[in-house]
């Protein structure tokens, strides 16, 4: 069990990344591992605090006024800290060879272990895999003989990635379309935990059966989360139709990794079921992060 560290501001959960670049940042900060690290927790936080915002606005409470003018000054930090460009940028750095190279690399070393690589090559069809949330468009060119991939996000860095939200992707037209989706740090980045829980169940109906779905989160989203433990979450995939091929994360690390392969939804779930992965449940109390995913 990680530690609690007692005298710790309670942040949300971040990149785990450690970038050591000392590019210049946008704002003019310096890109250090501890000032990027901090811009993009930053970033975090003011990203879940727009969202909110925007559905009191919405909501058109009594409130809306205070909170269109907190809105504003949200936006005006974030443009401050270089927008989202800036995050996407420092999202990067972390990606970089010079620290042992991105999520894919698991995604990649896991699909040459299940033979893929060979049995895609012997049917003549390149293995159809989604990128949701790429900062790169050449992350999978090491495998371009047998992978065939589509990177998309939300904010295209790159005029081969498709801009495109993956939480509006038109289910119908993507169904069981997909041989692997990629899901790197990205189920960390909205907001509202049911918007989480329904990338997840937006890839179960986008990949084919048996398709297989990759995640990649920080690993206090699992570890030292109120309301998420690792059998939680697998209990979550479970219900949603995934059955767990590869995990991999220790104590103590950074990242966590998962390999799910889709099944059939399961024909019946209790109500007891269906409560525990749509409300919160609290595991652990103390100094510990909100990271929730809800469905
Ligand atoms: C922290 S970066 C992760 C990048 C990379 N996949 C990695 O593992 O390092 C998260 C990216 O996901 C993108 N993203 C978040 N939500 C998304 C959505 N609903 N659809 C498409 N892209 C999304 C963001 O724009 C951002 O570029």
């Amino acid at each position: 069990m990680p530690r609690a560290h007692k005298h710790r501001r309670k942040v949300p959960v971040t990149a785990p990344t450690a970038p050591s670049d000392h590019t210049p940042h946008p704002s003019g900060s310096s890109n250090r591992p501890q000032a990027t690290r901090t811009t993009i927790r930053r970033f975090h936080v003011l990203i879940k605090r727009q969202a909110q915002l925007q559905q009191i606005i919405q909501g058109g409470k009594k409130d809306a006024q205070s909170a269109t003018a907190e809105l504003a000054r949200v936006e005006q930090e974030m443009e401050d800290l270089g927008g989202l460009a800036a995050y996407q940028r420092m999202s990067t750095i972390g990606q970089g060879k010079d620290r042992g190279g991105g999520s894919e690399k698991v995604l990649i070393s896991w699909l040459r272990e299940m033979d893929l690589h060979q049995s895609v090559k012997k049917a003549e069809q390149r293995l159809r895999l989604l990128e949701v949330g790429a900062l790169k468009p050449d992350n999978y060119a090491s495998c371009q003989s047998w992978v065939d991939v589509t990177p998309i996000d939300l904010h295209a860095q790159h005029p081969d990635i498709l801009e495109q939200d993956f939480l509006l992707m038109d289910p119908d037209g993507h169904r069981e379309k997909w041989d692997v989706i990629s899901l790197s740090l990205v189920l960390n980045f909205p907001p509202n935990p049911k918007d989480r829980g329904q990338m997840l169940r937006l890839a179960h109906t986008m990949l084919r059966p048996d398709g297989l779905l990759f995640i990649a989160l920080p690993l206090p989203c699992i570890l030292n989360s109120r309301y998420m433990t690792p059998e939680h979450f697998d209990g979550l995939m479970q219900s949603i139709g995934f059955e767990q091929v590869h995990t991999r994360w220790k104590e103590g690390g950074k990242m966590a990794y998962w390999l799910y392969r889709r099944k059939p939804q399961p024909a019946s779930t209790t109500y007891h079921d269906h409560l525990l992965y749509e409300k919160k449940t609290v595991f652990r109390q103390g100094n510990r992060n909100n990271f929730v995913i809800l469905l």
